[in-house]
C-alpha cells in the first residue's frame, strides 16, 4: 500500500485565498488593515528567509507586515522597550519575534513580554495555559497548522493513540495539548525515551517533531498510522529532508506529509490566520 500525500502547499494556498476574502470583506465593511509586525534580531541568514516568506504571505492575503530589524549587539532591554512600543500601537495586531534569538538575549523574558492578544505564534505562556486547559485563543502555528492538516484525512482522531516525538516548547508540547484536547491518547517521546522504536510503533499518528535527519525507519510506522513529519534537516547534497525516512514509510502510512510542502505551509497560514483572529478579536483587556 502506499499512503496518500497530504499537501500541505495546496491546503495552504486554499486557505489563504479563503484568509484574502475574509480580510477584504473586514476592510470593505471599514474595519483595520490586520497589522504583523515581525521582528528579527541579528543576521542570521535562514531567518532572514523565513521572515521574507511571512512577510510574502502576508502582503498575499492583504495583511499589512512591518518589519524591524535590530542588530545582532541590541540587549534585552531594548528589545523590550520595542515591545513596549508594538504592544502599544493600535495598527500592530500581531507581533512575531523570529527565533532563536542571539545567545545575549534572554529570549523567554522577550516572549513574555508580548502582550498575549497580539502573541500570533502563541508561545506566550498564557496562551499556552489556555490551550493546556482547553479553551485555546491564539494557538501555536505549526500545531495549529498539523491539526488542519489531520482535519484534511477526514479520520476521526478520538480515542486515536498519538505519539509525539520531540518535547520543544514551540512544537512537541503545543501539538500534545492540541491533539489531548482532540480526545487522543498522547505519548511524548524525547531524548531519554527509552525503546523509541517500540513507542512509534503504537503510534496511530506520529508526529516528528525532533530534528534529527530521518530518525524514524519506515519499518517502525504501524500500518495506516498518519504520518506527519515536522523535521527541516539540510541534507548534505543540499536539499531538505524530514525527521522519518520518507520512501519507506510511504509504503506504510495511510497518510504522510512530504518535506518540503507539507508541515512548513501550513505554519505560516496559521501565523496569518492568528494574525486575522487578533485583530477580529482586539480586547483590551484579557487577563
Ligand atoms: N517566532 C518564530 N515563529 C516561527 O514560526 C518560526 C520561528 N520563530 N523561527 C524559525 C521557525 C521555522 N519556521 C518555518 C516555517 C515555515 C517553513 C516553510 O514553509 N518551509 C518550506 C520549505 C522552505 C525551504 O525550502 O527552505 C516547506 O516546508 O515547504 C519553514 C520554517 C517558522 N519558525
Amino acid at each position: 500500500m502506499t499512503a496518500k500525500l497530504l499537501d500541505g502547499k495546496t491546503i495552504a494556498a486554499q486557505q489563504r485565498q479563503t484568509l484574502r476574502e475574509h480580510v477584504a470583506a473586514r476592510v470593505a465593511a471599514g474595519q483595520s488593515v490586520p497589522g504583523l509586525a515581525v521582528v528579527l534580531v541579528g543576521d542570521d541568514s535562514a531567518s532572514q528567509i523565513y521572515v521574507r516568506n511571512k512577510r510574502t504571505a502576508c502582503a498575499e492575503v492583504g495583511i499589512e507586515s512591518t518589519a524591524y530589524h535590530l542588530t545582532a549587539d541590541t540587549s534585552t532591554a531594548e528589545l523590550l522597550a520595542l515591545l513596549d512600543q508594538l504592544n502599544a500601537d493600535p495598527r500592530v495586531h500581531g507581533i512575531l519575534v523570529q527565533l532563536p534569538l542571539p545567545a545575549s538575549i534572554d529570549t523567554q523574558r522577550v516572549i513574555e513580554h508580548i502582550a498575549p492578544e497580539k502573541d500570533v505564534d502563541g508561545f506566550h505562556p498564557y496562551n499556552l495555559g489556555r490551550l493546556a486547559q482547553r479553551r485555546p485563543l491564539l494557538r501555536s502555528c505549526t500545531p495549529k497548522g498539523i491539526m488542519t492538516l489531520l482535519a484534511h484525512t477526514q479520520v476521526e482522531l478520538d480515542g486515536l493513540d498519538a505519539v509525539i516525538v520531540g518535547q520543544s516548547n514551540i512544537v512537541g508540547r503545543p501539538m500534545a495539548l492540541e491533539l489531548l484536547a482532540a480526545r487522543c491518547t498522547v505519548t511524548i517521546c524525547h531524548s531519554r525515551t527509552q525503546h523509541l522504536a517500540e513507542k512509534v510503533r503504537a503510534a496511530d499518528v506520529l508526529v516528528a517533531a525532533v530534528g534529527v535527519a530521518e530518525l524514524i525507519q519506515g519499518d517502525w510506522i504501524k500500518p495506516n498510522a498518519i504520518v506527519i513529519d515536522v523535521g527541516m534537516n539540510r541534507a548534505t547534497h543540499g536539499g531538505l529532508c524530514g525527521d522519518v525516512q520518507f520512501a519507506s514509510a510511504l509504503q506504510k502510512a495511510s497518510w504522510i506529509t512530504p518535506v518540503p510542502g507539507g508541515v512548513g505551509p501550513m505554519t505560516i497560514v496559521s501565523l496569518l490566520e492568528n494574525t486575522l483572529q487578533a485583530a477580529e478579536y482586539a480586547p483590551s483587556h484579557l487577563l
